[in-house]
């Protein structure tokens, strides 16, 4: 399918004009690029209008390409992979995911950066390809560069449909339909985006957390007045990004973010900032959860510059340990949210274990932080005590269970709805335990975070679930799992609360390594156990027991 019909009709559009005359010149360019190889070219031929070809090229690409990424860090582009993979659909709760997989002998053997290169506004990009290797050619088609999996995430019933996500999922509606439309020319009307009420995730993504005034029963000024706001805050906020991303400066973005954030949580507000206070960012909105995402990164940024900026001095930098503190503080925010929001679509799975994972990541570094030794003076820097590990920070039986399922691959008794039910409450069960203690230590003293009263369980934000019947459907056939947290869940494992320089360390640890492993358990559950990213929680988890014993 190019769509290339649909862009014609809606030429109208704006939007699609603009893609429209970007298409003809590129088809254009690509048409005269042929004539010159083929030596079929004379002059005046630049100005003929029969690229028909070429435009169902690039409509081809715009519509079914997909970005590449074999991990974490970057992408290598984008590509089209064959119809077993293009045909399928999107939904906003979709039953499949996909990644990418590439071997280790490919990356290096087949991986020539010098074959493809192009020119953009007088600097040299350099795009990387594969290249095809004649000995691995099957008809014409040759099967190189990374495999495509795709792995469903759900029951599906037979006959039912398999869908992929186009889009990011934790965008409100509006905004994922407009992306949708722009970039694929349909209307998505998959279940989550017809559900009347909507469904509990769509509500709490654009909530506003403010009096819960019903847009029937409010004044149109009134309405009018928060959308007004809300508008406010989302161009504040993108400029505050797009500044960051342009000046590369994370002091002054996360000093922003965090001010813009705080003040829409304050009662008071100062006169001239009225429109802000007028629409509440909750904890689970999607901005909160944008600002979240860049806060993480801009303060672990920050803190690896400030360090690297004073590698050469031997005392450890009390900023960089408090920077740290609040990197982890927001990367555990991210895990609890995704998590939470997780339980009611559990099509969420890789989000929630990506930030999980990250979560698990920060707390590691944080442990190995030089001033735990300093202002102690304690045993040498960089070291997590070997104490501390040999005594495997009481390793509960779910972390047992979990690095025996992680590493050891060990097979299943029972189904993975039941175990993940259970796996899913202990851990909870072991957070409530270890969390308190490390989440006051984390947020100690700052302006922000003074204002989330839990990072786990949201029901502090009196935001009701709703009785959808689908929803609850979707919930039995997938997670299952209420998002009750402190008290009400039950834990049979060996984590306790401690108190003390070293016993802090170590609750830091016993939360990091949970939060790894929790992490990894949901990566094997919706990318597979041999994927690249429990292969990064396998070797993070390795660290830490070559640091110590
Ligand atoms: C990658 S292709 C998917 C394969 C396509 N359905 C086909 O039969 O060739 C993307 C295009 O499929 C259509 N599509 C995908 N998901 C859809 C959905 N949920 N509802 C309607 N159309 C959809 C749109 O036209 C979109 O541009």
């Amino acid at each position: 399918m190019s769509n290339r019909d649909k862009l014609e009709l809606e030429y109208e559009d704006e939007d699609s004009g603009e893609i429209l005359e970007r298409i003809k010149e590129g088809g254009r360019l690509m048409s005269l690029a042929r004539r010159m190889r083929d030596g079929d070219f004379e002059v005046g031929d630049e100005m003929k209008d029969d690229n028909f070809v070429e435009e169902i090229v690039l409509c081809q690409v715009l519509t079914n390409s997909v970005e590449v990424q074999v991990n974490e860090q970057r992408s290598l582009g984008i590509a089209i992979y064959g119809p077993n993979f293009s045909w399928i659909n999107h939904s906003c709760s979709p039953n499949a995911c996909y990644r990418f997989s590439v071997s280790g002998s490919e990356l290096e053997m087949n991986y020539d950066e010098s074959k493809l290169r192009i020119f953009a506004s007088g600097e040299e990009t350099v795009l990387k390809t594969w290249v095809c290797d004649e000995s691995k050619l099957n008809n014409g088609i040759c099967g190189y560069g990374p495999k495509i999996i795709v792995r469903t995430i759900k029951p599906i019933k037979k006959g039912e449909e398999v869908c992929i996500a186009y889009t990011d999922l934790l965008q409100p509606k509006g905004t994922r339909h407009s992306e949708l439309w722009s970039k694929y020319r349909f209307n998505c009307c998959c279940w989550r985006c017809s559900a009347s009420p909507p469904t509990y995730l769509d509500r709490v993504l654009q909530e506003n957390a403010d009096a819960h005034i019903e847009e029937s029963k409010s004044s149109s000024d009134d309405y009018f007045y928060r959308n007004e706001a809300y508008k406010e805050l989302i161009n504040c906020m993108d400029d505050i990004i797009s500044e960051y991303l342009s000046d590369g400066n994370p002091e002054s973005c996360c000093e922003k973010l965090e001010s813009m954030l705080t003040r829409s949580l304050q009662e008071e507000q100062p006169e001239e900032e009225q429109s802000l206070a007028n629409f509440k960012l909750h904890p689970l909105h999607h901005l909160s959860l944008n600002a979240y995402i860049t806060l993480a990164s801009a303060y672990k940024i920050h803190a690896n510059n400030l360090s690297a900026l004073h590698s050469r001095t031997d005392d450890p930098i009390s900023e960089v340990f408090e920077l740290s503190k609040t990197s982890a503080a927001y990367y555990f925010l991210l895990a609890g949210v995704t998590h939470h929001l997780f339980l009611s679509e559990s099509s969420l799975i890789a989000i929630a274990a990506h930030f999980w994972i990250s979560a698990g990541e920060s707390l590691l570094n944080l442990i190995s932080n030089p001033m735990w030794n300093s202002s102690l003076n304690r045993q040498p820097a960089n070291l997590i005590s070997s104490s501390l590990l040999c005594n495997r920070w009481n390793k509960c039986m779910l972390m047992e269970k979990l690095e025996m399922d992680l590493v050891f691959c060990q097979s299943q008794s029972k189904s993975r709805l039941l175990e993940f039910e259970e796996i899913s409450q202990s851990f909870l069960g072991c957070l409530s335990k270890i969390l308190p203690p490390v989440w006051t230590f984390l947020i100690h003293g700052h302006r922000y975070f003074k204002y989330i009263k839990d990072p786990i369980d949201f029901s502090w934000l009196g935001i009701t679930k709703n009785h959808n019947l689908k929803e609850s459907q979707a919930l039995q056939g997938s997670t299952g799992v209420g998002s009750s947290y402190f008290g009400r869940t039950s834990c049979c494992c060996r984590c306790e609360v401690r108190e003390g320089i070293d016993e802090q360390k170590t609750s830091i640890l016993q939360l990091g390594v949970h939060c790894l492993l929790y992490g990894g358990y949901l990566t094997t559950i919706c990318y597979c156990r041999d994927c690249y990213l429990t292969s990064y929680v396998k070797n993070l988890l390795c660290q830490v027991d070559k640091q110590g014993c």
